[in-house]
């Protein structure tokens, strides 16, 4: 298959907002392509090459120049293969390398084939949105039912893998895809209840524990090999040895664990996210001793050679206390009280508490409403799109940020807001210097950068605007913090911006 069916069809999905146009677009260009070709058409159309990131910065790439090509030759193999070697390429000289095979590579592509390979390098066309959108391509162009490919998705993370296994062996191959140890899969979501109350209506056989504000974690132990994966199934075994050392010395064979983790200070109060967050990314023996990471489990999938996942969670957790008792979440109890378990999680600087399901299973990958959270203060997480330079103070900083909500139909993040609120010295230096290294253009006030960071914002809900593209603008908003456990495709969707607007109108 030629790049370039690709790129018409990765065109048209950004001209149409019908969910229907787009999947049979997508099913249409899966049914062409070659079965060895599959998974790399599903990574380039989903922004994601197979090789992973290539570390081309945008620059290198602006810089390449290359006259584009008259007609296009490419094909989808051959590109897969260079990006293949570009990842590869490492050692002394091998920037030189990388920037060699790109610049051969664009050289023998159009203009719109540049411009494609331009934004999948750069990471601007990661459209997390589209996976849902994939996956029932998927499922029409394999004639499976579109609930056996998300499941094999949970499972195995990787939808080049889950779209290879659909076409070639259908369902029967989907099927065969369980939990194995090792490999992480993805985990199960919560969704927001209005209160503590309607929650406990809604589950009336559940448990409550705290909603720790701490970073995801799962945990796979096989014998002594042990593997620790975040929320975006990243591994970050090498960097958190001490939870490593705990969950080897667990009374058990194997197992699989979910839970949060975080660092705690000396009177038990979470240290703040950005601290937990910095463990993931460094080995450095002063800072692993300053803070040093405390798991806190709450479900188990996996024990002793038996999964767990599609049984209830009552049983997962006669599972779970067996093998980490003594590391569970806190407050976890079938509540007689709820309400004194919300007031203890929030006096203790945590967010909320959860609600869970006990006759339910675990949902990989899904937001459903087998898990509730109970957040009293209400916040959204949405993409950074470009900052202003700041004023007086902030002079020669990077300052007011504009927001943008996901779009639920996979297209580019839509405008709701700006805000300079809530940052502090620290995360002023560490965004100008930031958003620099993904900047894509500038123009006298302002730097506009790759939709790829996520903020945590607190407001007071939405109001009816002109001025941005949604028709909604965020009222009082404010950083929390920023979300690097979180892709762009995590954020919160102009729905849920819109759907504050009520709040917003009927001030308490
Ligand atoms: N007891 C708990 N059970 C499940 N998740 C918990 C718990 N305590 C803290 N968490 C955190 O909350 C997240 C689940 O909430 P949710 O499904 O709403 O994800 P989220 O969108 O990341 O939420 P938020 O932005 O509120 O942290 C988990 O990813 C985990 O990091």
């Amino acid at each position: 298959m030629l790049l370039a069916d690709v790129v018409t069809a990765s065109a048209s999905l950004a001209a149409t907002r019908s969910r229907k146009a787009k999947i049979a677009t997508l099913a249409d260009l899966l049914n062409r392509a070659d079965e060895r070709e599959l998974p790399a058409v599903v990574a380039f159309l989903t922004g994601r090459p197979t090789q992973g990131r290539i570390g081309t910065g945008w620059r290198t790439l602006a810089e390449l120049g290359a006259r584009p090509a008259d007609e296009p030759n490419l094909t989808v193999a051959g590109v897969d293969e260079v990006l293949g070697e570009v990842g590869a390429a490492s050692g002394s000289g091998s920037a030189r390398r990388r920037a060699g095979l790109l610049a051969e590579l664009f050289s023998r592509a159009t203009e719109a084939e540049q411009q494609f390979l331009f934004r999948l390098l750069t990471g601007e066309l990661r459209q997390g949105a589209l996976e849902g959108v994939m996956l029932d391509a998927i499922a029409a162009a394999a004639d499976v039912p579109a609930e056996a490919v998300r499941r094999a998705f949970m499972l195995s993370g990787q939808l080049p893998v889950t779209a290879a296994a659909a076409v070639t062996g259908g369902e029967a191959a989907l099927g065969g895809f369980g939990l194995e140890l090792g490999r992480p899969l993805r985990p199960m979501l919560a969704s927001p209840a209005e209160s503590l109350d309607e929650a406990v209506r809604e589950h009336p056989s559940a448990i409550v524990e705290y909603k720790m504000d701490g970073a995801r974690i799962q945990v796979h132990r096989d014998g002594d090999e042990v593997h620790v994966y975040t929320r975006t199934l990243r591994e970050i075994t090498q960097h958190v040895g001490e939870l490593v050392s705990l969950v080897r010395a667990l009374p058990c064979r194997s197992v699989v664990l979910d839970g949060e983790t975080l660092a705690l200070t000396d009177d038990g109060r979470p240290r703040p996210f950005q601290e937990t967050m910095s463990r993931f990314g460094s080995t450095r023996e002063e800072q692993v001793r300053a803070l040093l990471l405390q798991p806190y489990f709450f479900d188990c999938l996996h024990l002793d050679g038996t999964d767990l996942l599609d049984k209830p969670l009552r049983e997962r957790n006669e599972a779970l206390r067996r093998v980490a008792g003594e590391h569970l979440i806190p407050g976890r109890t079938e509540p007689s009280d709820p309400d004194a378990i919300l007031a203890a999680a929030l006096d203790a600087g945590h967010e909320g508490v959860m609600v869970k399901a006990l006759n339910s299973p675990y949902a990989a990958g899904r937001r459903g409403r087998a898990w509730l959270k109970v957040k009293p203060v209400h916040t959204l997480d949405l993409v950074v799109l470009a900052a202003e330079w700041g004023h007086g103070r902030r002079t020669g900083y990077l300052s007011n940020l504009h927001l943008g909500a996901r779009d639920p139909d996979g297209g580019p993040p839509i405008m709701v807001g700006k805000t300079f609120k809530g940052l502090t010295d620290e995360l002023l230096a560490w965004q100008t210097r930031t958003f620099q290294e993904i900047e894509t253009h500038r123009d006298k006030w302002t730097v506009h950068v790759r939709p790829e960071l996520v903020v945590e914002i607190e407001l007071d809900g939405a109001q009816v605007s002109t001025r941005y593209p949604g028709g909604v603008a965020l009222r009082f908003a404010r950083v929390v913090r920023y979300r690097p456990d979180k892709d762009p495709a995590d954020a919160d969707t102009i729905d849920a911006v819109r759907a504050t607007l009520k709040g917003a109108a009927q001030p308490e």
